[in-house]
């Protein structure tokens, strides 16, 4: 059958994932990168066909990363070939692409457990391996790490290549652009290699995009001549890129000599076809040895070597187990599309309180789609995460209301408040953690401003596969010190959608921040009215009135269900938790971190609370335990003489490794039986 599934092309074409490690023998032989230099050009093309199908068998084991990695495997390939790694520095851009590096590095036995507990990180880390040279995962850090690694070495006297290798999506951060500025006033040595596949996830966009086409479309091409000079000549033909978009509202092409790259200083060769080994080998091996700041533009084809994924580069950026099947069928899971996005019914009136569990980012596009279509002022913008943040129905039906803005995440900040002085109501889409790129514009441009700005910020707290780089686990802290800004945490996704619409109707800079995956099944109800801010609510008091401890479990955001779980354990004397007998516990969910509902924590404490204790997927400092206790300390008239027992329990001062979601919250103590032990040891 796996034979039958091959489409002739000039490299192997697959569609379908291989059943069983496929016979590699060349791969096989390969343990370090130095092993790659006894081989002929004829074995690196053969070779280059063994590990992508490789990547397929395994990419089925493990999911993660898809589209991109298939199309550096000749680029990693020729770079591990002609480089001496590790002294050579490699850098790569986000990093989501160097599953090929990885298992040329001598990791190939291990691919199988990447971003699985315990087993390889998602993306290129220092502690993982001398070849990895810098810890990616945010996008467009390469250059300016590149540079600096260069810079380092030069001022050492040590005379090494550093190569970075960063895409057309990640030359859209403007940090890339800083640092090619400073190469040039540098006169540094630096090998970039643009990796250009014209579809990223959503960042086939812009002018920096219709330049990259219009490199395209001039028909030419920058060669390099034995001595490493330019040669502008007509581009040979790449069939296999003609797919390329022309922009069009591109007027007349203008010439190769027109280069944004060249015309910044560096020296540019290409574009070159980024799956042609020897073309690769003999390119990389002139440039490398240019003087100053070189680029090299390269065309991949992202997914390249897996049919499904050539024809839908987007959906398949990152993917779930796939099924391992013979048929051609593919699980669609976790692939959205303006067609098939699922539309939640939300029912006037009151009816069962539980639904199939239902993605936060679900929620969050029915709810811009539902907002945009009563209130024509709501704009949305996203850098470049359409799909992740759900907006993919959004920007279907409202598309003039829709902004992305490419990954940039600074601009997209103060776009929004520039819109919003203009008396249109901007949201910002943006995960947790890509949140920190915009942090001085949501102070400087948003807040200090006042500016009516409502920040949807998902991925918040563990993401889990993606580990440390990736996880929203500051964003309490960072909001919380700034003035102006009001800061909501939903239970689940009722609350989710209601405090969205609260906060996209307060006229001020709010922020509602909800994690990634799915919440509670909770019916989502149209909202009447908007919630009272910074209003928390005791949701249960269990266990009796006499007990000698009372214990208020101040829960934030969907922590609150776990909340829940415990409190049950702790106020349930027969409880298999083994939990604490004779305590009664006030579960709260605190709905905001800021304003905090300063008078619901009066009455408790004046109701005779002897303990609190605060639960958030957060880190403990700074977080919204570190408020509840700034409040209790400083201000509150109730602790005059009693000062109640206080705990907070959230992510203690470290970075939490990659794994399963539910695996990360055990690790830091944010998983049930995690809770209640740290109850216990408040209430002991
Ligand atoms: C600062 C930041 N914003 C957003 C992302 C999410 N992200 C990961 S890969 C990617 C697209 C990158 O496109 P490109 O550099 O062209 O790489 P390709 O996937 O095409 O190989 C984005 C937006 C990120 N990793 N970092
Ligand atoms: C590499 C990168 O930064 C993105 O692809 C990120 O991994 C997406 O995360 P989600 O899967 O949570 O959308
Ligand atoms: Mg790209």
């Amino acid at each position: 059958m796996e034979s039958a599934a091959k489409l002739s092309s000039l490299q192997q074409t697959y569609a379908v994932i291989p059943r069983v490690r496929p016979h590699t023998p060349l791969l096989d032989a390969i343990n370090t990168p130095s092993d790659l230099k006894k081989f002929t050009t004829a074995q690196l093309i053969n070779l280059a066909d063994e590990l992508r199908l490789f990547l397929l068998y395994s990419a089925g084991q493990s999911g993660g990363h898809f589209g991109a990695n298939l199309g550096v495997v000749e680029l990693t390939i020729a770079l591990h070939y002609l480089l001496d790694a590790p002294q050579d520095q490699i850098v790569w851009d986000v990093g989501h692409q160097a599953y090929a590096h990885k298992v040329l590095t001598g990791r190939r036995d291990k691919l199988g457990t990447i971003r699985s507990k315990d087993g390889l990180t998602a993306f290129p880390e220092r502690a993982e391996s001398a070849y990895d040279t810098f810890g990616v995962g945010h996008s467009s850090t390469s250059i300016s790490a590149g540079l600096g690694m260069s810079l380092a070495l030069r001022y050492q006297g040590r005379a090494q290549t550093v190569a970075c290798i960063i895409g057309d999506g990640a030359m859209t951060g403007g940090m890339a652009f800083e640092a090619m500025n400073d190469a040039v006033q540098q006169d540094a040595d630096l090998l970039v290699i643009l990796n250009d596949n014209d579809m990223s996830i959503s960042c086939s966009i812009g002018g920096f995009s219709r330049h990259l086409a219009m490199l395209w479309e001039s028909g030419y091409q920058v060669d390099i001549s034995d001595a490493g000079e330019p040669v502008l000549c007509q581009r040979p033909d790449m069939q296999a890129f003609d797919r390329r978009k022309r922009h069009k509202e591109m007027r007349d092409v203008p010439q190769l000599e027109d280069n944004l790259f060249k015309a910044v200083g560096f020296t540019y060769f290409g574009p070159f076809d980024g799956h042609n080994v020897p073309e690769l080998l003999r390119v990389l091996s002139l440039a490398k040895q240019v003087k100053g700041p070189v680029l090299v533009h390269i065309y991949t084809t992202k997914g390249k070597g897996f049919a499904p994924a050539e024809l839908d580069p987007v959906g398949y950026h990152a993917i779930g187990k796939l099924p391992i099947e013979d048929d051609e069928a593919k699980s669609t899971e976790g692939r959205v599309s303006a067609t098939n996005t699922p539309k939640i019914d939300i029912p006037k009136a009151d009816i069962p309180k539980t639904r199939p569990a239902l993605k936060y980012s679900q929620v969050f596009g029915q709810f811009l789609c539902d907002k945009a279509a009563a209130d024509d002022k709501l704009l949305a913008i996203t850098p470049a995460m359409e799909e992740g943040s759900g907006m993919i129905d959004f920007a279907h039906h409202f598309p003039t209301r829709f902004f992305d803005v490419a990954i940039a995440e600074q601009h997209a900040v103060t776009l929004a408040a520039g819109m919003a002085t203009q008396g249109v109501k901007p949201i910002v889409a943006i995960y947790s953690t890509f949140l920190q790129r915009g942090y001085d514009q949501l102070i400087h441009d948003v807040a200090l401003q006042n500016l009516d700005v409502t920040f949807a910020i998902d991925r918040a707290g563990l993401v889990g596969e993606d580990g440390a780089t990736h996880a929203g686990v500051f964003d309490f802290a960072f909001l919380r010190c700034v003035p102006n800004m009001l800061i909501a945490a939903p239970k689940d996704e009722n609350e989710c959608y209601h405090l969205l619409n609260t906060c996209y109707e307060y006229q001020g800079c709010t922020a509602v921040r909800y994690p990634r995956g799915v919440g509670t099944g909770a019916i989502i109800t149209q909202p009447a009215q908007t919630y009272n801010i910074g209003e928390a609510v005791v949701e249960a008091v269990l266990g009796n009135d006499n007990a000698p401890n009372k214990l208020a479990l101040l829960a934030f955001g969907t922590m609150f269900a776990t909340a829940q779980q415990a409190a049950q354990a702790i106020a349930n004397d027969d409880s298999e938790l083994n939990a604490e007998p004779d305590c009664q516990v006030h579960v709260v969910n605190m709905r905001w971190v800021k304003p905090l509902d300063t008078k619901l924590l009066e009455t408790l404490i004046e109701q005779g609370i002897t303990h609190i204790a605060t639960l958030e997927e957060h880190m403990t400092m700074g977080g919204a335990g570190s408020a509840v206790n700034e409040y209790l300390l400083n201000e509150s008239l109730a602790f005059k003489n009693s000062r109640p027992a206080v705990c907070n329990i959230g992510i203690a001062d470290r970075f939490i490794a990659h794994g399963s979601q539910a695996e990360q919250w055990a690790d830091c103590g944010l998983d049930v039986q995690g809770v209640v032990d740290q109850l216990q040891n408040l209430l002991s």
